[in-house]
């Protein structure tokens, strides 16, 4: 069994990007910048948003948050990202999920331009993603960072049986896309399973490649893998556990020690495919950076 090792594949990734800024800084005089907004006070969001900052600046990049408060209006919020889309030293922008529920999603993903959307969430992105063009679009975080693990593992997915359980539109949905694509390495079938897939056993045990985005705790157990099957978790959930000084523990949406003894490659969590969305949304930085100053 391989564990797949996302933290040490994102520590790769980041120091190439390192190496990029370094050389465009030198060529062109300027760096990528990024601006993330957060509103609220989720405890989780703030990890991954000050994660973001960090590795942002590791990489030599300008990282900008603004953190909103809670009551803030969907108004306010959209004349922030309006001052950002007009702003020439911000190549991406990115409002961190979820929000407070008075907040319409759908109304900021429409807010952003389409060339500063390094998150791939507005519909112009997604479009153009699932006609295949991938490089005119940007590929939502998540998925492009289990595509790149894939590939840097070397395992095949060509005529691959990839069956991804969950239909976010952050996760499930792009996921399947991805992997169902002609062009790059994927070039699966796809089987998506979600909450009203009735025999959902039966499907998950015909995958080559399973992946668990459903946001359950230990949801895939033992009996419903494959035996050699590469398993890729993105559930990232917090379990009370008194004996840590948090208070918490972090678990996949896969029952890590029931499944992986009989997987071929494994994603642990934590360690797996979290930190590569945030080495993903760096590499998006940069692309969009290149493509304002049509390098
Ligand atoms: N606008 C967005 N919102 C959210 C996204 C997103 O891609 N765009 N994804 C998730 C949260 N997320 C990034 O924003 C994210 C989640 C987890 C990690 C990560 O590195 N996880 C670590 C554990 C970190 C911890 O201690 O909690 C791991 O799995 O090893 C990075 C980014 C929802 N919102
Ligand atoms: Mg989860």
């Amino acid at each position: 069994m391989i564990r797949i090792d996302g933290k040490k594949v994102s520590t790769d990734l980041k120091n190439e990007l390192k190496t990029q800024v370094g050389e465009l800084r030198a060529k062109v005089n300027c760096v990528p910048g990024l601006t993330v907004i957060i509103v609220g006070e989720d405890p989780a969001s703030q990890v991954y948003v000050r994660n973001k900052a960090k590795s942002c600046k590791e990489t030599g990049m300008n990282s900008t948050v603004i953190e909103l408060p809670a009551e803030t209006s969907q108004d306010e919020l959209l004349e922030r990202i309006d001052a950002l889309n007009n702003d020439p030293d911000v190549h991406g922008i990115l409002v961190q999920q979820p929000l407070p529920s008075h907040i319409e999603e759908y109304a900021v993903t429409m807010a952003i331009d389409p060339s500063k959307d390094v998150d791939g969430f507005h519909p112009e992105n997604v479009g153009q993603m699932v006609l295949g063009n991938l490089d005119k679009c940007f590929i939502s975080c998540t998925p492009y960072g289990i595509l790149e693990l894939l590939k840097r593992y070397e395992i095949e997915t060509k005529g691959k049986h990839c069956v991804v359980v969950g239909r976010s539109n952050i996760v499930g949905k792009p996921m399947a896309n991805l992997m169902l694509q002609k062009l790059r390495e994927t070039n699966c079938t796809v089987t998506v399973c979600h909450s009203a897939t009735r025999n959902m056993e039966e499907l998950t045990r015909q995958a080559d490649i399973l992946v668990a985005a459903i946001g359950r705790a230990n949801f895939i157990t033992k009996d419903m893998v494959k035996p050699g099957a590469v398993v890729i978790d993105v559930g990232i959930n917090r379990i009370d556990d008194a004996s840590r000084k948090s208070g918490y523990r972090l678990v996949g949406d896969v029952d890590f020690d029931e499944v992986s003894p009989i997987s071929s490659a494994i994603t642990p969590v934590p360690g797996g495919v979290g930190p590569m969305t945030i080495a993903m949304l760096l590499h998006n930085t940069l692309q969009s950076f290149m493509r304002a100053h049509n390098l």
